[in-house]
């Protein structure tokens, strides 16, 4: 059984597939407690891989993002087959302080200050801007990294920031700004 705070079909709002219809399975609790957290993970339900594999295939869409909280605390390699047996594209959004299953499709890695990075493979980096020192995230081995500004808050301030470092990319939360989950 595994602790889900919520399962939603929307598009997915950040980062290389924005705009993608998408399964989101929330699992409850995380390991780190981010100031600027948007999202409240805690409380829950209990639900079997087939309860979930079972929600998740009430919507059309090829793509599942599992998200948190913090997925990588809780999924394995029995729900990734299970997800991929039923057709579906798994991608996770992950802080990256924890060793995933191999089989996801799709990493999106937002890596925390302060925090170790275990995380094998990143297909994308997606940091929360700050004003913090960004640069070392630029070594981590992945096909794009975006800056996201902080609750849709301070937008400008990264614009100008990505002039100066190019290698960097946006990512708006559009779901935000059009009022959707
Ligand atoms: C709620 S987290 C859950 C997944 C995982 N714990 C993580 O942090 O990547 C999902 C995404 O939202 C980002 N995020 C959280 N709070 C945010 C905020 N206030 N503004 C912009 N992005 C935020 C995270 O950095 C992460 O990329
Ligand atoms: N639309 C939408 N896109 C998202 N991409 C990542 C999200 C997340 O909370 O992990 C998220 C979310 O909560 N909603
Ligand atoms: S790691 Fe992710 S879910 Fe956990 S507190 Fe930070 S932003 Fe929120
Ligand atoms: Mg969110």
């Amino acid at each position: 059984m595994r602790k889900i705070n919520e399962i939603f079909y929307s598009l997915q709002g950040e980062g290389a597939h924005a705009g993608t219809p998408a399964v989101f399975v929330r699992f409850s609790g995380c390991n780190l407690k981010c100031a600027f957290c948007d999202t409240s993970h805690e409380s829950g339900t209990e639900m079997s891989d087939e309860e979930i594999v079972e929600e998740v295939c009430k919507y059309p869409c090829r793509m599942v993002i599992l998200t948190g909280g913090e997925p990588g605390l809780w999924i394995n390699d029995a729900l990734v087959d299970l997800l991929h047996k039923v057709g579906k594209y798994v991608s996770v959004e992950t802080n990256g302080t924890q060793i995933l299953p191999e089989a996801v499709d799709w990493v999106t890695c937002s890596p925390k200050e302060g925090t170790i990075l275990r995380v094998k493979h990143v297909d994308e980096v997606k940091v929360v801007y700050l004003g913090q020192d960004v640069s070392p995230y630029l070594l981590i081995e992945a096909k794009e990294h975006f800056l996201q500004p902080c609750s849709c808050q301070n937008t400008e301030e990264v614009i100008e920031y990505i002039k100066k470092h190019p290698q960097w990319r946006l990512s708006l939360q559009i779901h935000k700004l059009i009022n959707i989950p």
